[in-house]
């Protein structure tokens, strides 16, 4: 089998391609301040490129630079890659893997070139090494992941193992002098592996970058659709939310409820033990909230103390069970929060689409309208929003009282 190809042109394209590439990685890296694997990968790739540089410069250099260092440095380069992937997925790096990777690998050239002859040996140990390191990054991508991240990994993972099947391939076919049998010829055997490696490095930095680029993404996205404090949902994503979940419930026939819950004399606990303190107890409160949460349940912060509760395919009367739940959950005890003793109660509105439609900010209007009563009527209660109550008419009414009840208490 003969090819138009040139051998070394291919080579000079790929020593380019991976330079290129590793130029990528390192101008990512630069910028990727704690996102960890992409300096990892940078280095790694750097090291692959030394080691096709060498390697092509066969005859230019002794043998043990332009093969046996070589294969070495490909070798390690695969292996600091391996490291920025466990790296990437916050496992353990252990350091020393590559390098003694690397020795061993030199020392099995050195050996079947000056003690025992053997081209073959040679090409099968450095298959082996490459494509071992090429299937243990694959191993570690081909996992399940949260999406987008997923596609990355698969991505990355798919090209990591094509590689290092057609590394072990390459290695024992030359090994068992199947491809002479078969007409392929040394040349063409190197055609197809500087061609494939060419692929697989543009494939390998792409979904190294890609990786990089869908977990910014995530990181972003929980960022502007979570409250920074309690990881609840912030406001705005959670009225976009609940709203979608309100309109998918309506349409499967079910009901579903909304509870608001606002700690007690949240102010004082500030005051009286300071405001991280405050910030625990908030977070002390929504852990609380968590545990009577089923999967689909969607929790948010509305404002400072105040959470917003919905509960999908339940009804009015059964969320006023779970209200009172989490009220007798997060006021059974005075609790030690940041080794300080407080007394923590809330006080719950419940409202239900049965009697106020599948609109959020009308169940919202309506659960904070039974909310404000709660606390008027003394606090550490749960109040359900019933049709004669119209919770907006009375509420200022209601402000007033609770605000006198206020007053009293201090
Ligand atoms: N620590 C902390 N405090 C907050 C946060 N957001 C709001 N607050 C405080 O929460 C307190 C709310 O006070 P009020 O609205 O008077 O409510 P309250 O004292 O709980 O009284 P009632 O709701 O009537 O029982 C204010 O002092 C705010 O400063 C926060 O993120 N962390």
């Amino acid at each position: 089998m003969q090819t138009d190809l040139n051998t070394f042109s291919l080579a000079l394209a790929l020593v380019l391609v991976t330079l290129g590439m590793t130029l990528v990685l390192i101008m990512a890296a630069w910028h990727s301040g704690s996102e960890k694997g992409l300096r990892h990968w940078a280095l790694g790739n750097l090291a692959l490129t030394m080691g096709l540089v060498l390697s092509i410069s066969q005859g230019l250099l002794h043998y043990s630079v332009s093969q046996i260092l070589a294969a070495g440095l490909m070798v390690l380069g695969l292996g600091v890659i391996w490291l920025g992937v466990r790296a990437f997925k916050g496992l353990s790096q252990p350091q020393a893997g590559p390098i003694l990777a690397a020795l061993l690998v030199m020392l099995v050239l050195g050996y079947f070139h000056y003690i025992q002859d053997s081209a073959a040996a040679r090409l099968a140990a450095t298959g082996i090494c490459l494509g071992g390191l090429c299937l243990m990054s694959a191993r570690e991508l081909l996992v399940p992941a949260a999406a987008p991240l997923r596609r990355a990994y698969w991505f990355t993972g798919g090209i990591m193992l094509l590689s290092g099947i057609g590394l072990l391939l390459r290695a024992a076919a030359g090994f068992q002098g199947s491809l002479q049998e078969a007409g392929i010829t040394g040349e063409v055997l190197q055609h197809a592996t500087l061609l494939g490696v060419m692929v697989a490095q543009i494939g390998m930095a792409g979904g190294f970058i890609l990786m990089t680029h869908y977990r910014t993404i995530m990181a972003l996205q929980q960022l502007s659709e979570h409250d920074a404090l309690t990881g609840t949902l912030n406001r705005r994503s959670m009225h976009d939310k609940a709203q979608g979940l309100l309109d998918a419930t309506r349409q499967q026939g079910l009901p579903a409820a909304l509870i608001m819950v606002d700690a007690d004399h949240f102010k004082r606990i500030n005051d009286e033990f300071g405001h991280q303190t405050g910030d625990a107890v908030l977070c002390h409160l929504v852990t609380r909230i968590r545990l009577h949460m089923r999967s689909n349940d969607l929790l948010g912060r509305f404002g400072g103390e105040e959470f917003v509760l919905l509960l999908p395919g339940v009804d009015a009367s059964d969320a006023q069970e779970v209200a009172e739940r989490i009220r007798l959950a997060v006021n059974s005890h005075t609790e030690s929060i940041s080794d300080q003793p407080v007394m923590l109660s809330i006080s719950l509105g419940v409202a239900g689409t049965g009697l106020h439609g599948y609109d959020y900010t009308a169940l919202v209007s309506a659960a904070d309208g039974a909310l404000y009563r709660a606390k008027a009527l003394g606090r550490n209660r749960v109040e359900m929003c019933s049709a004669a109550d119209s919770p907006m008419r009375d509420k200022m009414a209601l402000r007033l009282l609770s605000q006198f009840r206020h007053n009293l208490d201090v």
